[in-house]
């Protein structure tokens, strides 16, 4: 029988070395061990996203029982280090010996007898001394970086971007287990109905704080196994998500783009507010994704979506035709989501933001283009940089005088529980 921590060292090896998406590499082991019970299940993915959440503290408390630090070790010594730190210090059910006698046997099948001696002693040192104090750090940025686990770069320039104590709620957020919320499928039922159908299903459900479409599901294990799910009553989506299409306010017969749209959670949105009648062209620069637009509308009873593999920057208007309503969900650094993707703060760098900023004003520029005069543009993005969201909107409008920025909203992870998101109308004279 598989052992929970063995399979979540293994993923967070492979996150680390290959500087792989966490709940991808979470999925795959779950998918390959379908025998493990739900108790392992939530166990395992606690372990990982847990684990890497809180690293930086972790390694915090470690280093000093490391006469060489943190850094000099193999990256499997690391990980089982910080994994079985993250088990004593933050899921106390668990009793502290059992941690640590899992990790030597851990530490046994991979290593030999000094590893073993290493884990065994650094953890029983850890459990033996006083925790090391937060207190001595004195800077206000190092302090919430090492307290809430994120690079210090990036805690730096959200204080200066929003403000220390903003930028400590959006750290704090980051490390809170999201809770999954569902759009109801409107062409389907009420969400009434839909409710009232979960519930009977054993769902505890409630009605999501601003999405009017929405409903939270707290134990929301197999639901995608359900026949409500199967028959396309639903989807699952994060709330703030579920805001960006009815601020692009389709209306049923129109010519809708959607440039970026794959796995298409915002496409299936539009046509559903379009009551399916009008066109809806949902275009990706990844031909493979396509299929998963395909397979949502089938699902979803929705018939007005067609998809186009272009890149989005250089698409001509000839390939696309002419648009009353447009959508850029864009690509970019995911800063928005990191409660569901915590590698994301580890794997990205500041140049990475300076380029991803660059394609996006790229494809807002390109969708502009292809808006007929009088129509309206939302950009969005599930991030909560600066200079992927105003200052994009900013150099966009400084290019296109014909255009007029409407609603523009940021929404911070800590607002209503779900994920940052940036969302901006635009109209075209
Ligand atoms: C934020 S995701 C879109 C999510 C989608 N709108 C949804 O709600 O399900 C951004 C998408 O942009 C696509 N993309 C990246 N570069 C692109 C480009 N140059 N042209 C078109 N699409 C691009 C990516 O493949 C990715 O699927």
């Amino acid at each position: 029988m598989a052992n929970p921590r063995a399979l979540a060292l293994d993923v967070l090896i492979k996150v680390e070395e290959q500087k792989a998406y966490s709940h991808l590499v979470l999925n795959q082991v779950l998918n390959k061990h379908r025998q493990l019970d739900l108790r392992d299940r939530h166990l395992l993915t606690e372990l990982v996203y847990g684990t890497i959440q809180h690293q930086r503290l972790l390694d915090f408390y470690l280093e000093p029982f490391l006469k060489q630090g943190m850094a000099k070790l193999d990256v499997w010594v690391k990980q089982l280090l910080r994994l079985s730190a993250y088990q004593l210090f933050f899921l106390t059910r668990i009793p502290s010996y059992a941690v640590v006698n899992e990790a030597v046997k851990l530490a046994k099948k991979r290593g030999h007898r000094g590893i073993q001696g290493l884990i065994n002693g650094v953890l029983r040192n850890l459990l033996r001394e006083p925790k090391r104090s937060l207190d001595t750090i004195c800077d206000p940025v190092e302090r919430i970086a090492v307290e809430t686990s994120h690079p210090t770069w990036l805690v730096a320039r959200w204080a200066e971007q929003y403000g220390l104590k903003t930028a400590q709620e959006i750290c704090r957020a980051n490390n809170e287990r999201p809770v999954l919320t569902v759009r109801v499928n409107p062409l389907k039922a009420s969400k009434q109905e839909v409710m009232d159908h979960l519930r009977a299903l054993g769902y505890h459900v409630s009605e999501t704080a601003v999405a009017q479409q929405g409903l939270r599901v707290e134990n929301p294990a197999k639901l995608m196994e359900s026949s409500l799910f199967k028959q396309g009553y639903f989807t699952i989506q994060s709330e703030s998500s579920m805001l960006v299409a009815p601020l692009l306010r389709p209306e049923p017969g129109m010519k809708v783009l959607d440039l970026c749209a794959a796995p298409g959670g915002k496409t299936t949105h539009l046509a559903e507010l379009m009551d399916n009648r009008g066109h809806v062209v949902a275009n990706d620069v990844h031909a493979h994704k396509l299929k998963l637009i395909k397979k949502a509308a089938k699902r979803l009873g929705i018939t007005i979506i067609n998809v186009t593999a272009y890149d989005g920057t250089t698409v001509s208007s000839g390939q696309l035709g002419h648009f009353e309503r447009i959508l850029v969900d864009a690509p970019c650094s995911g800063f928005g989501v990191i409660k569901h993707k915590p590698d994301l703060k580890w794997h990205k760098r500041p140049e990475d933001i300076k380029h991803i900023a660059e394609l996006q004003l790229q494809l807002l520029t390109r969708a502009a283009q292809l808006l007929i005069p009088g129509g309206q543009l939302v950009y969005s993005t599930c991030t909560i940089d600066r200079e992927e969201n105003e200052s994009v909107i900013t150099r966009f409008l400084e290019d296109h005088p014909d255009f007029e920025v409407g609603e523009i909203r940021q929404i911070f992870p800590q607002d209503f529980g779900s994920d940052g998101f940036f969302m901006a109308k635009l109209s075209k004279a």
